[in-house]
């Protein structure tokens, strides 16, 4: 049998589509008619907490079934029971909490999950473990209990199993959270080489993780795509809305002191104040609503 993951062109096809996917927990819409597709890249998922990005990630990892919507994933349709079978063979998913068993070391709950993915070969199954462990950098903590693990170790670890089997689609749910900074800069160099040749996505609340590592960002707002663009189409967002100045703004404005003393503005700029460079955070927090009255 041909093999959709392999046989479709990485770059002109979308491997992932989305269309009318609609969700509903009790009364709230949480996923309101949201059509999308991904191809090959790091796509990062921004909103505020609520906004719907987890709901979106877990249908797309078919942990979660839509209420109406249809969605291809590497050829797939979760919907029915052999495509889920065909899209988790391929897909590497880091949810938000991993649930691994505090007893297993950190080789078993990966040689457990390699188990689950169909690797039979005991040898083969091995070195995938090994292999996926110094990819996260945890080799020298293989023998280490869960339990023992610091927390920003089990996020390795998590990652480390949904690296496992090299799949096609990577589904990360706010991968970077409790890492240190160099483990960041480290899963920054490891995403953006995966999404070279597959597609990748990823939810954060890391505006700077966004900007130093997607091709692509989505701002999601109430179950609907506020913002589908670059980063640098984020931060645009901004252009001419973001100020420095040296006196203190008045109520009514985001506003901060920074480290040289000035006051950093964005919305309207208050008398005095010179415009400054927009970052990705800027365009987000404009875009979101959330700049007035916080400071
Ligand atoms: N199992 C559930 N039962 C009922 N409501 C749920 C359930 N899971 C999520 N929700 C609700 O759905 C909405 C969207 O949640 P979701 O986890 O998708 O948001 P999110 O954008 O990932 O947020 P965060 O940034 O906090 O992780 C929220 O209002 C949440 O309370």
């Amino acid at each position: 049998m041909t093999d959709p993951a392999v046989t479709v062109p990485l770059v002109t096809v979308p491997l992932v589509t989305v269309r009318g996917l609609r969700k509903r927990y009790g009364r709230a819409l949480v996923l309101d008619d949201l059509d999308v597709t991904f191809g090959a890249g790091v796509t990062g998922l921004l909103g505020r907490n609520g906004a719907g990005k987890t709901t979106l990630l877990r249908c797309l990892a078919t942990t979660l079934a839509p209420d109406a919507g249809e969605i291809r994933a590497l050829g797939f349709d979760p919907a029915t029971r052999s495509g889920r079978s065909g899209v988790r063979r391929r897909l590497g998913y880091l949810p938000q909490d991993p649930g691994f068993y505090p007893h297993f070391t950190a080789f078993e709950t990966l040689d457990y999950v390699a188990i689950l993915k169909e690797m039979t070969d005991r040898r083969e199954r091995h070195r995938e473990v090994w292999r996926v462990l110094s990819e996260v950098g945890l080799d020298d903590r293989a023998r280490t209990k869960v339990r023992k693990l610091s927390g920003g170790m089990r996020q390795r670890l998590a990652l480390a199993q949904a690296l496992l089997r090299e799949p096609g689609l990577l589904v990360l749910d706010e991968p970077t959270v409790g890492l240190d900074p160099e483990q960041r800069l480290r899963l920054r160099a490891l995403v953006s080489r995966l999404g070279e040749n597959r597609t990748v996505l990823l939810s954060t609340h890391q505006t700077e993780d966004v900007a130093a590592l997607c091709e692509r960002v989505l701002v999601m707002d109430a179950g609907r795509i506020l913002f589908d663009g670059t980063p640098a189409g984020l931060a645009a967002v901004a252009t001419g809305r973001v100020s420095l100045g040296d006196d203190r703004p008045g109520p009514g404005s985001l506003f901060w002191r920074t480290a040289d003393g000035r006051y950093r503005t964005i919305g309207e700029a208050p008398a005095g104040a010179v415009a400054a460079d927009p970052t990705v955070e800027d365009g987000y927090l404009l875009l979101v609503g959330r700049t007035e009255g916080a400071a």
